[in-house]
């Protein structure tokens, strides 16, 4: 699968922060059945990369690995068997590694710059990060107006609130959001009816 691919399977990513690898198998179980099946997990916590084998068991989830900053989480997030990659950023190093390894790659941009720097690599499909506060829709709406090939995944301050309108502006292909993965222990059913709601979102 390509990363344009991915970021096409649902309108939502959650990005989902476990403390407790116990958490990972009804957490994506339930974000799947909701019909949200593209999961980032972010290697912010020890359980992380546990929690990436065990939620790849669940039928239906494309399981990826977020907040990866260099070659090592790279290496580590391979081993969990992560099916994509995600950064809050894009180093030079980083973007080689990603492209070496063949595995779908989601780099952080907010700006100019970091696009054509990914643009360098052959890369052109990106996280916008963070982006309420690097500017929200308007500032997305003009950097993507020069980069016409380019198509994003905003993430950071986004919630159901505010998703449908990013949604709506055509080089956005899917919204990356915590608040459809809450911490700690899942409630199955009302994490299953966020999640149904979230794949609505999409005009
Ligand atoms: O961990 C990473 O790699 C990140 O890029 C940060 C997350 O994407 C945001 O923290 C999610 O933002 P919220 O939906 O506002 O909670």
């Amino acid at each position: 699968m390509t990363i344009d691919e991915i970021m096409r399977k649902a309108p939502v990513i959650p990005v989902i922060v476990i403390d407790d690898v116990a958490h990972a198998q009804p957490l994506a179980r339930a974000l799947v059945a909701g019909g949200l099946n593209v999961l980032e997990v972010t290697l912010r916590t020890p359980a992380a990369l546990e929690a990436i084998r065990e939620m790849r068991q669940v039928e239906g989830a494309i399981v990826g690995a977020g907040t990866v900053t260099n070659q090592r989480e790279l290496s580590d997030a391979l081993e969990a068997g992560s099916g994509f990659i995600v950064s809050p950023g894009l180093t030079e190093a980083l973007g080689k590694a990603a492209i070496r390894a063949e595995v779908p790659f989601l780099p952080g941009i907010a700006n100019a710059g970091d696009i054509m720097r990914g643009l360098d690599l052959g890369l052109d499909r990106f996280k916008f990060f963070p982006a309420v506060a690097a500017g929200g829709l308007p500032a997305l709406k003009a950097l993507a107006a020069p980069f016409g090939q380019c198509r994003f995944c905003p993430t950071g301050g986004i919630g159901p609130e505010s998703a449908a309108e990013w949604l709506a502006f055509d080089p956005v292909l899917c919204v990356g959001g915590s608040w459809v993965a809450p911490k700690g222990a899942p409630d199955e059913a009302t994490v299953e009816r966020i999640a149904r709601e979230a794949r609505t979102l999409r005009p």
